[in-house]
């Protein structure tokens, strides 16, 4: 079967768009994971399959049709589900309007729930609506409530302290320690968090750099090391802001990852925003198997 497809990316976050106005895809973990081989495929972090909320296959999602007309079924390069993805919001909400399928202001649906979206010259404002922590009594009480393992150089060192939140999708975010490098850490493999999230987690290693900036990397859940994400350097902002001592005050950060620069600003009742560029870089077809 012939596909049609968009390449295309935030902060070097990059994905494969694949527009499926008919509903007519369904698309297997393997044809996702073969779309977004970089050898063998097109080649992506992940592959956003752009379907009408109304024909979703989650009867939750299909439940937001009244209030967004279009669903981003995000899946991982491994093939597997996310339930949310940042940079991907910019992206699909992108290649929307250049479709004409949409105005300046608008929602869409993820498995996260909705999401508000609207552009501002170049960048595109994503409203992440409300992040938690996970275990937020131990959180307070401790300062953390996760260890992660990570190997730096050669070698794997003593865990560090890491705060587990979930922004819809989950993450553990560690605030290295000033004698760390954050461009020494090896991230192939996956960091090993403890206790082990349920159903795995983005790793996020933060530095910070002066009063609102960080710069970030990030292990991402089905994919590996990531240029950027979304999600994450929210998530890498939030712990900030916590470890700071005001996590629920207003606050707005710039966040460094290796792909480029977005920017957080952290709202009242733990609501969070992130703004940032969304590229499309070529549109072509592909052969699905
Ligand atoms: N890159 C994304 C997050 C994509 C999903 C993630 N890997 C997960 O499994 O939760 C972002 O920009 O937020």
């Amino acid at each position: 079967m012939t596909l049609r497809f968009t390449k295309g990316h935030g902060t070097e976050n990059d994905f494969v768009l694949v527009p499926d106005l008919d509903a007519e895809l369904d698309l297997t973990p393997s044809q996702v994971a073969l779309l977004a081989d970089r050898q063998a495929g097109i080649g992506g972090d992940g592959v956003i399959r752009i379907v009408r909320t109304a024909d979703a296959a989650e009867e939750e999602v299909r439940a937001l049709a009244g209030e967004a007309e279009w669903f981003m079924d995000y899946r991982n390069h491994d093939g597997s589900l996310a339930q949310m993805c940042g940079n991907g919001t910019r992206v699909f909400a992108t290649w929307l309007r250049r479709e004409g399928l949409i105005g300046d202001e608008f929602s869409i649906a993820t498995r996260a729930g909705l999401k508000g979206i609207r552009f501002e010259g170049e960048q595109v404002v994503t409203h992440m609506g409300q992040w938690r922590f996970v275990d937020e009594a131990k959180a307070q009480a401790q300062g953390f409530d996760a260890l992660v393992h990570v190997e730096e150089a050669e070698e794997i060192t003593e865990p560090y302290s890491a705060l587990s939140l979930d922004l819809g999708n989950p993450h553990t975010v560690v605030a290295l320690p000033p004698n760390v490098n954050l461009n020494g850490l090896r991230l192939r493999r996956p960091p090993a968090v403890n206790p082990v999230p349920p159903e795995g987690s983005n790793v996020e290693f933060v530095r910070v750099l002066g009063p609102g900036r960080i710069s970030m990397r990030v292990h991402e859940r089905g994919v590996g090391e990531t240029r950027s994400c979304g999600t994450g350097v929210c998530a890498a902002a939030i712990g900030t802001a916590f470890w700071s001592g005001d996590v629920d005050a207003s606050s707005e950060y710039t966040v460094e990852v290796p792909g480029g620069t977005l920017r957080v600003r952290l709202l009242p009742g733990r609501e969070v925003e992130l703004a940032g560029p969304a590229v499309l870089v070529a549109d072509g077809t592909t052969t699905l198997v």
